[in-house]
């Protein structure tokens, strides 16, 4: 797999805009503009990893940590050049960042996808050792905070991210690649209210010929959103499991909950034998829009691969979700029976 990216990258390096962005590197590199606000981020951290860090005149000033994964942490900073506020993402490797299947992964997508869906990239920082990626910052953060900080999502702004989500995906899986890491905690939410994806550190090659897809080996992830393909722990085609998470993040965003939780072994018996099982308050709701939720729930969620929709008949579904309000009756009418 490492082999893989970095035959992608490296193809890449040569004809496309990364080409730009790893010389920006270079010079950014040389006229370094970090600053990293020590007192704020002392306290729990090791000031070892910063001493190399402070420098002289910084373009960026780092205001408050936002977040903290498998792969780095995340802040949130000022933009002296520019007058805005980024999220800067700091990952940590050891020889070459190209030899990080995850930090490739992550550098690819985010240098060639440009979709209003997908975080922007603002431009990469080397340093050795160390890869500072500063990127559009989402003032809502992710849905799950959003979620769970008492902030019930309407059934039609449910409808519109689904929308804009499947729209993202779409793009993504045009470009060959599944994000695989489709999370509440990966869906970030902008100033102007939109949905956008991001982290692309599970991100993978699909290929180009989908009867002859490109089975992932790697089982990672947050498990109370994968696919029974990947908690399953054989090699599977990764487009049909970002189905899938479209599907569970339908469900976060409708119940507040995770579709299924437990061990592996509980979720992967309850995704396999017993099925998606929503809330009876949501299954009886009269709201229309939520009986256009709940069905589009248990439509992507299907545990065989082959009975699971892929992204082109989830966009042409999603398409249908989102005029719901312009004419309800003959829409619904029509998307149910298209499901
Ligand atoms: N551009 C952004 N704007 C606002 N918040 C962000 C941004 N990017 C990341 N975050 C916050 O940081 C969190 C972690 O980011 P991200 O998922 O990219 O890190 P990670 O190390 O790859 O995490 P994981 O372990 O889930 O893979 C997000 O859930 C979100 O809350």
């Amino acid at each position: 797999m490492v082999d893989r990216w970095r035959k992608i990258i490296d193809s890449i390096v040569k004809l496309e805009n990364i080409e730009k962005k790893i010389n920006q590197m270079d010079e950014i590199n040389v006229s370094l503009t970090i600053n990293l606000d020590n007192s704020s981020l002392e306290s729990n951290d090791d000031s070892s990893v910063h001493t190399d860090e402070i420098v002289h005149r910084p373009k960026y000033k780092i205001l408050e940590e936002i977040g903290r994964g498998g792969f780095g942490r995340i802040y949130k900073v000022y933009n002296r050049h520019k007058d805005g506020l980024y999220a800067l993402k700091r990952l940590c490797f050891e020889g070459e960042f190209q030899d990080n299947k995850y930090i490739s992964a992550e550098v690819y997508c985010l240098s060639k996808f440009k979709h209003p869906n997908i975080i922007i990239l603002e431009e990469f920082i080397l340093k050795p050792n160390r890869l500072y990626i500063i990127m559009e910052y989402a003032e809502f953060g992710n849905i799950e905070q959003y979620v769970t900080s008492n902030h019930n999502i309407s059934s039609s702004d449910i409808l519109q991210f689904f929308s804009q989500l499947t729209s993202a995906v779409h793009y993504s899986h045009s470009q060959n690649i599944a994000h695989r890491d489709i999370t509440p905690s990966n869906v970030l939410l902008t100033s102007k209210f939109d949905a956008k994806l991001a982290d692309w550190g599970l991100a993978t090659p699909c290929g180009v010929d989908r009867s002859n897809p490109i089975l992932s080996d790697d089982y990672l992830g947050d498990y109370r959103y994968q696919a029974p393909e990947v908690i399953r722990n054989s090699p599977f085609d990764p487009l049909p499991t970002d189905i899938w998470s479209l599907g569970s993040i339908l469900y976060f965003m409708l119940t507040c909950n995770p579709p299924f939780e437990g061990s592996e072994a509980t979720i992967l018996h309850n995704q396999t034998n017993v099925g998606v099982s929503l809330p009876d308050s949501v299954v009886n709701s009269s709201d229309k829009l939520v009986n256009v939720i709940v069905k589009t729930i248990k439509f992507l969620m299907v545990a065989d691969t082959n009975e699971r929709p892929n992204i082109e008949t989830t966009l042409y579904s999603s398409s249908f979700t989102n005029d719901l309000e312009n004419d309800m009756h003959d829409i619904e009418s029509q998307f149910l029976l298209n499901i």
